[in-house]
């Protein structure tokens, strides 16, 4: 594979959507294919998946289920997106992988990281991004950038309890430690447009 795969990960609302508009954009610039993609989804099938995962009652699937279909969706991702883009030559640009399930369905659902990495190894044959960004903002100013995303109501996902981001929070934050040559610690309290000025220098190393 010749392409580039990078993702970004991170809490809710930390504005991971809006440094991919802005860095497929900035890549493309430099006349490099950018494939945004995003999880659970980017494929007809893990599209269909996250309606299963993102609606209903917090209890409507239990951890070992739910963990299930995080991996279901991401191997159709893998498989029909992010494979054949890579193989191409293409960069994918990644709205969370596997390491939103180590973090939310491991560090919130309390499934272990082996059993997540044996799930992704069958499913996506252990596909792992180059570069991960994890992207950090302060509590104040979560609180403000969710309360302008929830207006309506949050998702299935995005309702779970205080403790349960409060440990998916650390776990985000103890792998970026133990891996600290995939990992990159981003501060998104920062103005978009800096945010993404900060990841694009990360990566000038591979940029044409
Ligand atoms: N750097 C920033 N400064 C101020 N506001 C921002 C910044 N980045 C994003 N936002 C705003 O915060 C909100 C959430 O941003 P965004 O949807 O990009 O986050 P996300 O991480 O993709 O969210 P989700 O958890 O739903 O996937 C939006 O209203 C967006 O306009
Ligand atoms: C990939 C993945 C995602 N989640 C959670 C994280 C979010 O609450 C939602 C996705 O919503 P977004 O607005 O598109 O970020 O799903 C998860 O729990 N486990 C995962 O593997």
């Amino acid at each position: 594979m010749s392409g580039r795969f990078i993702t970004l990960e991170g809490g809710e609302g930390v504005g991971k959507s809006t440094q991919i508009r802005a860095l497929a954009a900035a890549l493309a610039a430099y006349g490099i294919e950018v494939v945004a993609t995003r999880e659970p989804g980017g494929s007809a099938g893990a599209e269909a998946i996250r309606t299963l995962l993102m609606e209903g009652a917090d209890d409507r699937w239990d951890a070992r289920s739910e963990a299930l279909l995080f991996a279901a969706a991401r191997a159709d991702h893998v498989a029909r997106t992010i494979r054949p883009a890579l193989e191409r030559g293409a960069w994918v640009i990644c709205d969370r992988f596997v390491d939103s399930t180590r973090a939310y369905q491991g560090g919130g659902g309390g499934i272990t990281d082996a059993d997540i990495m044996a799930l992704h190894g069958f499913g996506s044959q252990g596909l792992l991004p180059d570069r991960t960004f994890l992207l950090t903002v302060s509590a104040n100013e979560a609180a403000r950038r969710l309360s302008a995303r929830d207006a309506d109501g949050a998702d299935r996902m995005g309702s779970k309890p205080a403790d349960y981001q409060a440990r998916l929070a650390a776990r985000f934050v103890d792998m970026a430690a133990s891996e600290p040559d995939r990992w990159r610690v981003i501060d998104a309290d920062a103005p978009a447009d800096t945010v993404t000025a900060t990841i694009l220098a990360e990566l000038a190393g591979w940029l044409p």
